[in-house]
């Protein structure tokens, strides 16, 4: 079923809708029916002008529901349809808009005696400074003129001296003003990228971020570049808003004074009309610049993706495929970006034809008042007209002279007047380009605002579940009551569900197990069983729904995870070993060089030092490494961190097992208790219990055993499941060794008797031969 409508947005509708085409009609009616010519004209343009009004609104209203219907529609480039996910942006300059700006602001300004506060007062001082040299510009402008008509050679000299004189401090001011801009934007992106960069990398949000929450997407470009565009928009907006809001009082002021109150007026009307009209007509900019923002970040994140799985693609001849994705993304985007300059062609020209054009006829007009209509002139006109008369009166000079001195005068207040209006029209113009730069900022606003409360809440444990999940999961984001208590020695699951972090995935039910130090744990289960998982709810990634977990307090020293994709950090040899600690770090744990050369031998990659460079060496290390010595580097920081528990996730994959093996000797020899994901039954040996996951017909369960114990699971019964206990994997083995001893008997028996029968030609090969015999000797 359809969702209704809200009442009022009907009731509004309807009287929109009866207004917008009664009163063109009941005026054209009027307009046929009047009985003056007069009467006739003024029905005509309220026809005309309710007309106007209707069509501005309604392409207003079609522009706004085509931007939400692209919102969610199927942008069709190439063969396939690409989904953007674009519903939920609504951005305008409200007071939504305004509520997210203060938000964001408390965060760049905490304190009014912040560095961004000084740059501020600063930058405004000189943009009243530059106000007044414009007003000082504009009079000396006029006075000039003033004297070239009069033909005043010395006043016109002395004008130039103080226009070169006002030169120096103008200039300076512009460049002050330029500098303080930029350092105005440079301040709030410190401010920002510090405050992100802290809830980012605190909690494992940014892990959070991607895996439990899609709230945000593409955190480094909002990162990296929304942050900066929303500074660099909020800084310029400030200096081309603050300047002409400036510009116009202090211009207002200096014209009232030579334009008097009914030119004052004239600009006021004309400064509202020309506003409203505008402000309907411009499009929603912001919105179209936050979905800009969106596709770069799409299109960036599809080249980022390809660097880093570059050398997986070439093996693929993945190229074609890879091409396409990019060449869609960037076609999204550019099509975008069209769309916004097609927009901009038609704006532009409205924009300026009111600005340029109409503002500056009326400026002229205003600016002939005194001229025209002297007793409709301001004070200082009205001052200028009565010094000339009493000097007419006192000098008794000729009428050419009168004449003279009455022109001159009057070129000088005129010429000041335009400069004051076409300084007041560029200001107001300003003002109204500045609406669209706020539109502008209302977009990115959203997108940094958006981002700062996700982050906080991923940051402080708050999940919201966006759709992402099918809801027909046992489990919700929204609701977490599981336990972890990170007080205790060892490590220990109490009826804990694992779960995948959305809630819809029960991937074990109900694990419960424990282990004391020196109890090495093997964890083994078919592929997406949830071996990883376990360590991901243990480690706190992953959301504790339900049950409690009981384990040492987090640290390096504590539980180490060594995962099953190798990670090599930006820098040094030797900061691949010692990763996540620092040199100053490794020197406060009194570690030297020598040190990690031992722990490279135990490691078998003590040739890597010399091969490479020495320990200062800096490289790509995970273009440099095979796959083997990326393992055996992990390994290493097992070797220097030594924690109390190591997690080996596959760790040990890509290396040799006799390599292996002289690891977890030396590992268990310095008394590290492991806890091992793997599925190799060569590993089984080096440990004192077992997982098994993915048990059970719905593969949900689990099973707990002490690995060498005829008849296992006694040493686990008080925390598993009896039901579900089997022998030993020892036994196993030997009764699988057993059967494929098995298999080799029965081979050969249905050799010799298909040879007997003659249903295999006789082999002419000696070896065969022999064996045959031998075969035939010990079976028959
Ligand atoms: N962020 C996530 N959101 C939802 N499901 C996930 C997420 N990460 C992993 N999974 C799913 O959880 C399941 C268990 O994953 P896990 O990595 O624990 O498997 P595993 O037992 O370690 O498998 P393997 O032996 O292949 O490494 C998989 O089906 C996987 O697709």
């Amino acid at each position: 079923m359809a969702a209704s409508k809200p009442l009022p947005d009907v009731i509004s509708n309807f009287i929109d809708k009866v207004s917008a085409t009664a009163i063109p009609a009941i005026s054209a009616t009027a307009a046929f029916h009047a009985r003056t010519q007069r009467m006739r004209r003024a029905a005509f343009a309220v026809a005309l002008a309710g007309g106007a009004l209707y069509y501005v609104k309604r392409q207003r209203q079609t522009a706004n529901r085509k931007a939400l219907v692209t919102g969610g529609e199927s942008v069709a480039i190439g063969d396939e349809p690409l989904k953007v996910d674009r519903n939920k942006i609504k951005v305008a300059v409200d007071r939504r808009f305004l509520k997210q700006l203060k938000y964001i602001w408390a965060i760049c300004v905490p304190n009014w005696h912040s560095k961004t506060i000084f740059i501020l007062v600063l930058h405004t001082t000189f943009l009243v400074l530059r106000t007044y040299l414009s007003v000082i510009v504009a009079r000396l402008d006029g006075r000039l003129v003033r004297d070239l008509v009069a033909a005043d050679a010395r006043s016109f000299g002395k004008g130039l001296l103080y226009w070169f004189a006002v030169a120096v401090p103008a200039t300076y001011t512009n460049s002050m003003i330029r500098y303080l801009q930029s350092k105005f934007c440079i301040s709030l992106r410190t401010s920002l990228t510090r405050h992100v960069h802290d809830l980012y990398m605190e909690n494992n949000t940014y892990y959070k971020a991607i895996n439990l929450d899609n709230r945000i997407d593409g955190a480094d470009q909002l990162i990296t570049t929304d942050i900066n565009r929303f500074c660099t928009a909020l800084a310029s907006l400030y200096s081309n808003l603050g300047k002409p809001v400036l510009d116009m009082i202090i211009f207002n002021y200096q014209l009232a004074r030579s334009i008097g109150s009914t030119g004052m007026w004239g600009l006021t009307v004309n400064y509202m009309i020309t506003a409203s009209v505008l402000r309907a007509a411009t499009p929603a900019f912001g919105r179209l610049a936050a979905v800009e923002a969106k596709l770069e970040g799409d299109f960036r994140s599809a080249h980022s993706r390809l660097i880093t799985n570059a050398e997986e693609i070439a093996f693929y001849h993945g190229a074609h495929l890879e091409h396409s994705i990019l060449t869609r993304t960037y076609y999204r985007l550019i099509k975008h970006i069209n769309k916004i300059y097609r927009i901009r062609i038609a704006y532009n020209m409205f924009e300026d034809f009111i600005i340029k054009y109409s503002w500056s006829a009326a400026g002229l007009m205003i600016a002939s008042i005194p001229v025209f209509y002297p007793e409709m002139a301001g004070a200082r006109s009205k001052a200028e007209e009565l010094r000339l008369a009493q000097m007419q009166a006192a000098d008794g000079s000729t009428i050419v002279s009168q004449l003279d001195r009455k022109t001159g005068s009057r070129t000088q207040g005129f010429i000041t007047n335009k400069r004051l209006m076409v300084s007041l029209a560029d200001a107001g113009g300003r003002i109204m380009y500045s609406y669209k730069e706020l539109n502008e900022l209302a977009g990115y606003t959203y997108r940094v605002y958006n981002m700062l409360r996700v982050l906080q809440d991923l940051h402080d444990d708050r999940y919201v579940d966006t759709g992402n999940s099918t809801g027909e999961g046992q489990f919700s984001i929204e609701k977490i009551n599981g336990v972890i208590d990170y007080t205790h020695d060892g490590i220990k699951f109490e009826n804990t569900p694992v779960v995948t972090p959305n809630g819809d995935t029960t991937l074990i039910r109900d694990l419960s197990f424990g282990i004391a130090p020196g109890e090495h744990l093997m964890i083994t289960g078919p592929n997406g069983a949830g071996k990883t998982a376990i360590l991901r709810t243990l480690s706190g990634l992953w959301p504790l729904f339900e049950g409690k977990i009981s384990r040492p307090p987090a640290g390096l020293n504590s539980t180490l995870y060594i995962p099953q994709r190798p990670y090599l950090a930006i820098g040094s040899l030797r900061e691949q070993v010692i990763y996540p600690h620092s040199l100053a770090q490794m020197h406060e744990a009194g570690k030297t060089d020598q040190d990690l050369m031992d722990i490279l031998v135990k490691v078998y990659l003590d040739y890597i030092p010399a091969r490479e460079g020495g320990w200062d060496a800096v490289k790509e290390w995970k273009d440099v490494f095979s796959g083997g010595e990326k393992q055996r580097m992990q390994l290493a920081r097992l070797f220097y961190h030594h924690p109390k528990f190591a997690v080996l996730d596959e760790a040990t994959s890509a290396v040799s097992t006799d390599v292996e093996a002289l690891m977890y000797s030396t590992a268990k020899e310095e008394k590290i208790t492991l806890i091992t994901i793997s599925h190799r039954p060569s590993l089984f040996k080096y440990h004192k219990r077992l997982l098994r996951v993915g048990e059970g017909e719905s593969g949900l369960d689990w099973e707990w055993e002490t690995i060498g114990a005829i008849g296992g699971g006694a040493s686990g019964t008080n925390l598993s499941r009896g039901s579900l206990l089997t022998p030993s994997f020892e036994i196993e083995i030997r009764r699988l060794e057993k059967s494929v001893a098995d298999v080799q008997h029965l081979k050969k028996r249905l050799e010799v008797v298909n040879r007997e029968l003659g249903l295999t030609p006789p082999s002419t090969d000696k070896a065969s031969k022999d064996e045959l015999k031998h075969a035939k000797r010990t079976l028959i």
